[in-house]
């Protein structure tokens, strides 16, 4: 399917369609019934005027008339199943479009991801689906009824009177001219009018995620400002589509009132010279006066025409996003269980899109439930190294190797469900505490889930609460404080019984005995442990610490090894130990 050229929304829309054909068929073909009758209305108007009213023949117009009543039924009628059918066709469409594109973009790799600003993803979810359903519904409703009503209208008028009909059909060209250069037109326009309107979401989801830093840094006014600017930049552009949106149906007016006013003008002569009669002339003008009213909604549809495809455009865009831009192969090795052994042999790894490496020739190996501290300045590429283990990225150059075996062999989805990953970013959804662990597995049991918050020691803290595991989480966890929120998402990566558990500066919220007890416990699973930390208190009793300098290993070994050759880790350790009291303090914790 071809998303680029001028069809693209009657591609989409014909595409996700088929589903419906039936309600499709049905709508479509209860406008044709209402538009039949309507055509045919003028037509019985001037036969009950010629016929009857002028005659004086009420048999006549009683027989014209109560056709007409029984057309006008027959009109409201089809008009309201017409509706129905055209609402559940368009409802329909843009709940498995959102879906597929929901779907779409859970799939990205995380490279592809960074490239999609997140609030442009909201509007193209909601605003950009909004505005092709509401084109689906036009379409059937009105899209087609309105140069159909025009057509129909013109045959029938000059059916009726073929002289008076050709002064209506001349202006339909230059009409026809006119909304072509419309549609460019508000196509570029309302382009520009989506854009504006990620920029804006995309202020208000910022300023909404960082309220707490804006009060405390006293920011409201600057951050107050940027969403004025943002959104009067948004009102501005829309201004400017709109006013296309304006002048268009007043120039339709005027072009077709110009035409219905030399019917008029011809028509008196005609009835005066006896080639016409009052009826006829009555039901041209009439017709004139349908195509005007159809011509002015058909302009605003072409406007939402424009606008929708400018929508299709964005959203063809984000669906035929290769979500696999790294070219990253599914394995499909899968085995009973991941022991834990973890091999970098010389691993280089740079960003897409990005100009240096930010790991260099990185090799090291661990053996299964060693616990592994990754320390290094921020910016050293602590969190790239870990990143990689879950393949959330593809190395350049080097092999990583789990249990022996090179991890783009493996199934992907078979080695993701063996880890445990706590971001730096605290992550909690709005929920029970125990709905918040128990995402980590769909089918933890209480048990399970009382087992990873013992682990995790924040089992003690839950039941203090009065609804313990029940607890409402606010949005994002504010009702904890950083050290609990911290353990509540350790407890849910635990909650899995990973083999690797991946832990990136997740405990820098704890006091020292907590963070000792943590890690004490963490030991005492079967779990290799990534720990990234700039605390030497995390990484006395590590099997391995890897200390990391501009994205090169600068050292590895054990806490004594490294206190022996490694200058840098000499310092930090003495800096620290000098700002906790001593590490004898920790030691004695344990
Ligand atoms: N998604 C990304 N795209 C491009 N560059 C990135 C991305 N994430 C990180 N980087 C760059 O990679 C380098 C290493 O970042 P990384 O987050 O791995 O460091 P870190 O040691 O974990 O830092 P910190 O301790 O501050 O979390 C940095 O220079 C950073 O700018």
């Amino acid at each position: 399917m071809s998303w680029e050229y001028g069809g693209i929304v009657v591609v989409t829309c014909l595409f996700y369609l088929k589903k419906y054909r039936i309600s499709t068929v049905a709508a479509l073909l209860m406008m044709l019934i209402e538009l039949s009758v309507e055509l045919i209305q003028p037509l019985i108007i001037s036969k009950m005027i010629d016929g009857g009213i002028r005659n004086g023949d009420l048999s006549s117009v009683l027989q014209w008339g109560g056709f007409l009543a029984v057309c006008s039924i027959i009109a409201f009628v089809s008009g309201i199943l017409s509706s129905f059918f055209a609402s559940h066709v368009s409802q329909g469409f843009a709940y498995d479009l959102r879906e597929q594109l929901y779907e779409k973009v859970q799939s990205y790799s995380l490279s592809v991801f960074d490239r999609f600003a997140a609030s442009s993803l909201i509007t193209r979810l909601t605003n950009d689906v909004t505005q092709l359903q509401n084109t689906v519904f036009m379409g059937l409703r009105i899209m087609m009824r309105a140069p159909l009503l025009v057509i129909g209208s013109v045959v029938m008028a000059f059916v009726v009177h073929a002289e008076l009909a050709l002064l209506l059909t001349l202006t339909v060209p230059v009409l026809l001219i006119f909304l072509i250069v419309v549609v460019k037109k508000a196509g570029n326009l309302f382009r520009m009018v989506q854009v504006k309107l990620d920029a804006t979401n995309g202020v208000i989801q910022e300023n909404l995620i960082a309220m707490r830093l804006i009060r405390v840094f006293g920011r409201m006014k600057f951050e107050t400002e940027r969403f004025a600017r943002s959104s009067q930049e948004l009102m501005i552009r829309t201004i400017s589509a709109l006013r296309l949106t304006e002048l268009t149906m007043p120039i339709i007016l005027l072009i077709m009132n110009t035409g219905i006013l030399a019917v008029l003008w011809f028509g008196q002569i005609k009835i005066s010279l006896g080639e016409a009669t009052m009826g006829e002339v009555v039901a041209v003008v009439n017709y004139s006066l349908r195509t005007t009213g159809a011509l002015s909604v058909f302009s605003m549809i072409v406007v939402n025409f424009s606008r929708a495809r400018a929508s299709a455009q964005r959203i063809a865009d984000a669906l035929e996003t290769d979500s696999n831009l790294l070219g990253v192969t599914d394995g499909n090795v899968t085995s009973d269980t991941i022991n834990g052994a973890v091999t970098f042999d010389h691993v280089s790894f740079q960003y897409p899109d990005t100009q240096a490496a930010v790991l260099h020739d990185i090799s090291f190996e661990t053996k299964p439930g060693a616990t592994v501290a990754i320390m290094g300045a921020t910016g050293a590429g602590k969190t790239s190294l870990v990143g990689l283990i879950p393949r959330l990225y593809e190395q350049n150059t080097g092999v990583v190797k789990i249990d022996g075996k090179d991890i783009t062999t493996l199934n992907t989805e078979y080695l993701r469900d063996a880890i445990g990953y706590v971001p730096q970013e605290i992550i909690l959804f709005t929920g029970t505490i125990q709905d918040n662990i128990a995402w980590g597995k769909e089918d933890a049991t209480l048990d399970e889930i009382i087992e990873a918050a013992k682990l995790a020691q924040i089992h003690d803290t839950i039941i203090s609460f009065p609804m313990g595991y029940d607890t409402m989480l606010g949005q994002k966890g504010v009702n904890l404080s950083g050290g609990q929120k911290q353990r509540l998402t350790i407890a849910r990566a635990l909650v899995r019984k990973p083999g690797i558990l991946l832990l990136d500066d997740s405990t820098s919220a704890l006091d020292i005995r907590t963070e000792a007890t943590l890690l004490q416990a963490l030991r005492d699973v079967a779990c290799t442990t990534f720990l990234i930390t700039q605390k030497i208190s995390s990484t006395l009793h590590a099997d391995l610490i890897l200390l990391l300098e501009d994205g090169s290993l600068l050292a590895q070994g054990s806490h004594e090894e490294l206190l022996e050759n490694c200058v840098l880790y000499q310092r930090i350790y003495e800096s620290q130990f000098s700002r906790v009291g001593g590490i004898r303090h920790v030691e004695g914790v344990k």
